[in-house]
This record gives C-alpha cells, structure tokens and sequence, in this order.
C-alpha cells in the first residue's frame, strides 16, 4: 500500500478511536473533576477494572483515602461518563431523587438475562406492584411467625445437624447457612422445600458471577460470544426453576379453592408467590419477581452471617463477651444443653433492650463486609450534586459501600478494626443514618428485608454462638468470590464443637 495511503487510514483510525474511546470531562463549579492517580491516557480506568474484585475493592478504599468526601471521576472505554461519590450529604440527594437517579440501561442491560423483570431491575408501575407484595410478605404478623416459629424450627434441624457431625471434622459453615436461609425464604415465601444443594443453586450463585463479571468488563458482549456458554445454560436453569415455582403455586392454589391450606407455617407459607400471583397477570413476570426475592432474601443474610462468624472466630474475645450477653438474656432456664434450645427474644425490642451486643457485632459485620458491596445509578436527565459536581444524562454514578463503609471521616481512625462497641451507648445501638451506612440502601428503594435480615441473624447469631465453639481451620485472610452480592471464596471450612 501507498505510504501516503497508509498514514492517512492510521490518521483516521486514531481520531476515530480518540472519539470512541475518550470520556467526556465532567466538572464542579466549573473545574474538571480529579481522577485517580493510575488513570491511563485513552483506556482510563478499564484494564484496573479486569482485576478481582476483592483488589478492586481496595483500590476503591485507597480511593476514598485519597479523595476524602471529594467526587472523582472514573472512565472506561466506551462506558458513559461515570463519577465516585463517598459524602455522605451527596448520598442523601441520591437516596431523595428518585426520579433523577434511576436504575438506567446501564445496569438493565448486564443484569437483564438474570433478573429480568424482577424488583431490582424494575422501575414505575412494575416496580410498585413487585415493592407491595413484597410488603404483604414481610408485615409484621408474618415476621411474628417467621421469628416465633418458622426459624426456631428450622434453627433446630441445624442444630441437630452440626451436633451429629464427628467431634473435629470439618463443616463449611457458609453451605449450613446458605441451607439454612435457602430453606426458610422456600417456605415462607413459596411453600415450597428448596435445598441449597439443588442445582437451580449452583446455576444461580454461576449466573450472578458471570452477571457481577459484566459490571467490570466492558467488552462483555463480545467475550460471552466464546465464553458465555456455561452463563447461558446456566440462566436457562435458573428460569426454568423460576417457571417451576409459579407452577407449583398456580396449582396449589386451585386444590386450595377446595380445601383448608394445610400449610406448615398457616397462612404465611407461599404468602410471597401468592401475593404476586394475585397483582401481576403475566406468569413470566411473576416468575422473575419471584426469582428476585429469593436471592434477595437468602444470599445476602446468609452471606451476612458467614462473615459474622469469621470475625467472631478472628476475634475469640467478642464471640466470648457475645455467649455471656446471650446467657444472661435467656437465664438458667435456657441454658446451652439439649437438642432443643431455642433463644427466643422479643423481636420489637431489638433495638433497645433485647441483644444489643449481638446487634452491635452483625452491624459491626455488615459495615466491613456489606453483602452489596456496590451500587450505581443512571442520570435519567441531568443534575448538580449538593458539592456541585455537574452530571450530564446518562452519568454513572457509583459508590461503593465497602469503601465508605472503612472511611475514617465517617468512622474515625479505627474504621478498619472489627469493634461492634462503636455501635453502643450507654447499653443501647445507636443508629446510623442509610447516607452514612448504606448496607441496606435508602430512599424509596430501602432493602424490603431489612428488619427480616435482623431478626433472623440475630436469633441465629445468638443460637449458634450459645451451643457451638467454632474454630477456624487456618488464619488465612478470607476474600469475596466474583458475584453481585458477597460470598466467600472457598467458603467458610472450620471445626464445630458443641460448647461445654
Ligand atoms: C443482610 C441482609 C441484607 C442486605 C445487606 C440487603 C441489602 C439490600 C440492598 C443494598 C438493596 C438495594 C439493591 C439495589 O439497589 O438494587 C436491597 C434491596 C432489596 N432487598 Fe435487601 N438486603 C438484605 C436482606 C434482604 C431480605 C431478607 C429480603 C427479603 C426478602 C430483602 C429484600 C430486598 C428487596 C425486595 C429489595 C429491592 C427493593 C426495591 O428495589 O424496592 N433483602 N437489599
């Protein structure tokens, strides 16, 4: 080829590129915003964002360490404009403009094919119907009977389940937990029986690693064309799964128009999947929303307590001052022997006198290691952040809760230690507000479960800690596999003894 040719096909590939690739330069009170110190000319931020994700959590912290409350800009190739917030008051207009702040294509179009029309992807009328059933599910007559009788029974079998294995053998403690939530949102929300060995499981905890995987890739649609093929199977399983729980419940309920619900948790059983029946016409939809809140419900409070019981294994301590509240709460009558042993607490007392301890360590738990380690957002038109940072449509905004959660300008010099006292004042928890410790979101779309998580982690907190000495199998520092939520990689392998 010609040389002129030549150098001029190189010059129009490099403008092209320099368009396609460049991001535009977003701006507070008129003055470019800062970037991170390792941004690359033309790729910015895209090759740090290939790194496992237990790294790019670091570098986040790093951030947040650098930066302060101050807003940054982040870009990868290709992607709209994105910014880093960490102030807590730009949170809080995050959490009150709904309407500006929407969950946007961004996010749609990588969580699509496992969420599809579920809650967490759904916006207006969609969203409204799904947010209102699931408020029937969670009222508070049905946490009454998940807190009074579903999870004691079921906290029994657990129970008797670690007491039957051979004295020093290994059990991963997240599997017994994962069983254990798996088995309680089944009932309670679907009536149905569902293990966390069943394959829809596996194929789940696959997709949503492939899922998370999206958020850092940008060239992902290309990528899944050769690697997707385990992805795709795996989302067919978990649909089909999802078809086969509005089956179940579709005739359920027609032998129910018949007959008494015979039921084991009375009417609260299957409430979830029947509230959706009766408010969205289209049994896809149903299924997707049903989908939603199973994840919803029992990775994240099942992920939530495997880190609780690493830090207590880490700190001997804690979990020592921990059994000692729980002795002195239920008395000599329910102390740690037999089978049965149930630690009832009255749930409307959580947050004064009921537990505190207990209360303060999962709060402590979830503030180093939130089950939903990030968030972002899509500027459905554009906005000024109360620091005046200037989003254009379409901006991405993104904080990352592990990173604000560790902030020594929120949290003070000690933000890295494990010390559940910080969440105690003269013997009651003192409260944080969703803008400084946003574990469960805020605004109108705060975590449903909220107040479900907290009764059932602190009755099995409270259990398992009164009957069982855990012991870690080595001191090896436990990271988060790739996922949208937080699982543990390799689990949570140690030796369960019960306590004498
Ligand atoms: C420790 C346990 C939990 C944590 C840390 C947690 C955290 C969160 C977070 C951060 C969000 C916002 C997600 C987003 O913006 O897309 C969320 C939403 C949600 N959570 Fe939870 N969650 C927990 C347990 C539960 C439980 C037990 C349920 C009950 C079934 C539940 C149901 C939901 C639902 C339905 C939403 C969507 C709300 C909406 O978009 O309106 N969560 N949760």
């Amino acid at each position: 080829m010609h040389s002129t040719t030549l150098s001029l096909l190189v010059g129009i590939a490099t403008i092209f590129l320099f368009y396609v690739l460049r991001t535009p330069k977003l701006r507070r009170n008129g003055q470019p915003l800062r970037r991170p110190p390792n941004t690359l000319p033309l790729v910015g931020n895209g090759i740090l964002f290939l790194q496992d994700r237990h790294k790019l959590f670091s570098w986040f912290v790093k951030c947040e360490q650098q930066f302060g409350f101050e807003t940054f800009q982040i870009s990868v190739p290709s992607l709209p404009p994105g910014v880093v917030i960490n102030d807590p008051e730009n949170l809080e207009y995050v959490f009150k403009n709904e309407g500006i702040f929407t969950k946007g294509d961004f996010f749609k179009r990588r969580s699509w094919d496992l969420f599809g029309n579920g809650i967490i992807n759904a916006d207006g009328d969609l969203w409204k119907v799904q947010r209102k059933a699931g408020l029937n599910f969670l009222s508070n007559a049905n946490l009454k009977v998940l807190t009074d009788v579903a999870l004691p029974e079921y906290l029994d079998r657990t129970i008797r389940d670690l007491q039957e294995k051979d004295a020093g053998s290994i059990v991963d403690l997240e599997e017994v937990l994962h069983e254990l939530t798996t088995q309680i949102m089944g009932q309670m929300a679907y009536n149905m029986n569902i293990h966390n060995s069943d394959p829809f499981s596996k194929s789940f905890d696959f997709a949503s690693g492939a899922t998370g995987k999206r958020f850092q890739n940008p060239l992902w649609q290309i990528t899944e064309i050769f690697l997707g093929r385990e992805f795709r199977e795996s989302v067919a399983r978990v649909k089909a799964f999802g078809s086969m729980l509005v089956a179940n419940a579709v005739e359920a309920r027609k032998v129910e128009q018949n007959a008494e619900s015979k039921t084991s948790f009375g009417q609260v059983s299957g409430s979830l999947i029947n509230s959706l029946l009766d408010s969205i016409d289209d049994q896809e939809m149903v299924a997707d929303a049903a989908l939603n809140y199973l994840s919803a419900g029992r990775d994240t409070t099942a992920q939530a307590l495997t880190w609780t019981f690493y830090l207590l294994m880490r700190n001997p301590a804690i979990a020592e001052a921990a059994r000692k509240d729980v002795s002195d709460y239920v008395g000599p009558l329910n102390g740690s022997s037999g089978s049965q042993t149930r630690v009832i607490f009255d749930s409307a007392k959580l947050h004064s006198t009921a537990l505190p301890y207990i209360a303060a360590i999962f709060y402590e738990a979830l503030r180093l290691y939130p089950p939903v380690p990030f968030e972002l957002k899509q500027c459905g038109k554009a906005t000024t952040l109360p620091d005046g940072t200037f989003l254009p449509k379409d901006a991405v905004l993104l904080w990352c809760t592990w990173a604000m959660n560790r902030s020594r300008l929120i949290w003070g010099d000690d933000a890295d230690e494990f010390k559940p006292e910080r969440w105690l004042e003269n013997g009651s928890l003192v409260s944080k507000t969703a803008f400084e410790y946003p574990v469960f979101n805020g605004g109108p779309r705060t975590c449903l479960g909220k107040k479900m998580a907290e009764s059932v982690a602190i009755q099995v907190i409270a259990t398992l800690v009164l009957k069982f000495d855990f012991e870690p199998i080595d001191r090896k520092e436990r990271v988060s596999k790739n996922s949208l939520t937080l699982p543990m990689e390799g689990g949570l392998p140690c030796r369960v003894s019960s306590h004498r």
